[in-house]
């Protein structure tokens, strides 16, 4: 229960619904109680009645007698009929205040952990699996309305019909009260083991369901590889069996539902016969009228939905605050990218790096050992490297994804941890090694990171990225849709957009990491003398496998699993003869031998 604390707050927030709702219950529970006892009154006075009705009929008033008689039971029907509706309209009422409560509860803590999620690092996303991040976000939040909502309603109906309707029952007589509700705690218990069966085995299904879909998902966007390795009926045998697990766990949760309302029905039953027998002994007694009879079995088919539901109440809460558990715990996570000093200011764009040395904290692998450089603004810093030599890295300790773990990192002279986060972030502009563009427009696309879209500034950022000519030849220009619905990049203009996104928010630093793999060479030209020209006065760092990428650069440095092991310009290492001139001339001649 104590996990499910934590929904405190916004109980207080809703107060005035869940309050309406406590009135609500109440009354529509007290026409629930009355017409119970109109029955009793009726039954009883029909009794009366009939034997009254043979004196009078002997004096001749039979007629009299009978229209009178038939008088009190229409009314007696209508009344009955009037409170029945007035139930139904205040368990409307019921539904509007805490089944809404309940809804707009899902949709605050949807928003506070979206909003929670957003601002974690991403050493959380590395930890945690975009699936788990969706369940918690999805199917946890609908657990816990379900607390919220159906729960509450019934449990509030539960606290407040049961007393009444015992109270009520005892004082017409202790006895059978006694008696007719001894089968309701075992129906209580009966439907909390049988619900508990119920959510284990969907708990399976789900889970069984969910391995399913990411099969399915997985073989259509594989699907080429999967054709071209002619694996269509290994595909096939593997989602029958897939399937077939799903088809038993579904067999097995339908027999449990199966044993739900036969248990109900049977305890009620049982209830209702021991009621009859314990309340006929004691009318022939002369205890009581038949009309008690009557007027409890009423109340214990009243009881059999509460006491049910305290079974399924139950069941609901524990599970509520499993899956609260869960939000918690992702809530409770805490951003640990800090913020020394929140100093937002226009970045020059002179940036360094001091002895700096880092290791994932996931994985454990150290990505950079005592790394040192520094660029002045409006120059170019070019980092080549082997594959895993710790390039990327570099650009995400200065994207400030990650902190070192030792050595210091400068913009501007200034430790990067005394920056504002958002604000140093807003000034770089990063292409990542792996393009990822959303299922929007191109032109949103590249208007992403600005604040203010302008057509001209997309426009130009399109021109200078060399991708402009690519996209007017699209039907739709701008405005053609990418992603699944929409139209298929290739590799090459893809990163050219990517690479566009990143110049139009004119950022102070530009970084590129890898981006321009999937281009030639001849449009890798292009692409940097244009931003030769735009990055004037700004800083540059391009990543590269390629040193055609590196050369132009103002400084370069060779990395080698973590290390800086070469540093200069394009001549300066040429001159060294070390790893970038052996690199250099690997390069150059397997190009003049592919452009032969
Ligand atoms: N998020 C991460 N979590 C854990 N380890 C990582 C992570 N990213 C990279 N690494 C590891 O850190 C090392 C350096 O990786 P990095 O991505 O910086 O190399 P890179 O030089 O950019 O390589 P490539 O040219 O192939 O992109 C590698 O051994 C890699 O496995």
């Amino acid at each position: 229960m104590k996990p499910l604390w934590r929904l405190n707050k916004y109980l207080y927030k809703y107060k005035g619904l869940i309050l309406l709702g406590i009135v609500f219950t109440v009354i529509s529970n007290i026409f629930v109680i009355i017409p119970a006892q109109l029955v009793r009154l009726a039954i009883d006075y029909v009794v009366e009645s009939f034997s009254i009705y043979q004196p009078l009929e002997q004096g001749g008033m039979g007629n009299q007698a009978q229209d009178i008689f038939l008088k009190f039971v229409f009314v007696f029907g209508i009344l009955i009929l009037v409170m029945a509706l007035l139930r139904g309209i205040f368990l409307f009422f019921i539904r509007q205040t805490l089944i809404i409560m309940s809804r707009k509860v899902e949709y605050d803590m949807k928003n506070e952990i979206y909003d929670h999620y957003q601002k974690l690092p991403l050493s959380f996303y590395r930890k945690n699996s975009t699936g788990d991040l969706m369940a918690r976000i999805t199917e946890d939040v609908s657990r816990v309305r379900m607390y919220l909502g159906p729960a509450i309603m019934y449990g509030l109906n539960l606290l407040i019909l049961f007393p009444l309707v015992i109270s009520y029952m005892i004082t017409v007589n202790p006895m059978l009260t006694l008696y007719a509700l001894l089968p309701l705690p075992v129906l209580s218990l009966s439907i909390y083991y049988v619900n508990n069966m119920i959510n284990e085995r969907s708990e399976k299904i789900q889970r069984s369901l969910s391995g399913l879909s990411t099969f399915v998902q997985e073989a259509f966007s594989g699907i080429r590889v999967l054709k071209a390795f002619v694996r269509e009926s290994d595909s096939v045998n593997d989602f029958a069996t897939a399937s077939e697990d799903y088809k038993v766990k579904s067999i097995r949760l339908t027999r449990v539902n199966a044993l739900f309302f036969p248990i109900i029905m049977a305890l009620v039953g049982v209830s209702t016969i021991i009621t009859v027998y314990v309340g006929g002994l004691q009318v022939i007694s002369g205890e009581i009228g038949y009309g008690v009879i009557a007027e409890f079995i009423l109340y214990v088919n009243m009881l059999t939905w509460p006491v049910t539901s305290l079974g399924w109440v139950t069941s609901i809460v524990q599970r509520a605050a499993a899956s609260q558990t869960r939000i918690n715990e992702f809530l409770d996570e805490k951003n640990d990218i800090l913020n020394t000093n929140d100093i937002k200011a226009t970045i020059t764009g002179t940036v360094e790096m001091d002895n700096v040395s880092f290791i994932y904290p996931d994985s454990g692998i150290q990505a950079l050992k005592n790394v040192s450089f520094k660029i002045k603004e409006g120059q170019t810093l070019g980092i080549i490297g082997t594959t895993g030599s710790g390039k990327s890295t570099i650009a995400n300790l200065l994207m400030r994804m990650y902190d070192p773990n030792s050595g210091v990192i400068k913009v501007d002279g200034k430790p990067i941890d005394s920056l504002s986060v958002s604000d140093l972030r807003r000034q770089i502009g990063y292409v990542p090694q792996d393009v990822f563009l959303f299922s929007d427009s191109i032109g949103n696309n590249i208007a992403f990171g600005i604040e203010e879209s302008d057509p001209r500034i997309i426009e130009q950022a399109a021109k200078d990225a060399d991708v402009y000519q690519n996209i007017i030849e699209f039907p739709k220009g701008f405005e053609t849709m990418l992603g699944e619905r929409g139209i298929t990049l290739s590799g090459g203009q893809k990163q050219r957009v990517s690479i566009a996104r990143a110049i139009a928010k004119e950022p102070k630093i530009l970084i590129l990491d890898d981006c321009l793999s999937a281009v030639d060479t001849k449009t890798e030209n292009v692409i940097l003398t244009a931003l030769k020209n735009i990055m004037q006065n700004r800083t540059s760092i391009i990543i590269s496998h390629r040193v055609s990428s590196a050369k132009l650069a103002d400084q370069i440095i060779v990395l080698d699993d973590g290390r800086v092991i070469e540093q200069g310009n394009h001549k300066t290492l040429m001159a060294q003869k070390g790893v970038y001139a052996e690199l250099y001339e690997k390069q150059t001649q397997a190009g003049e031998s592919v452009d032969n």
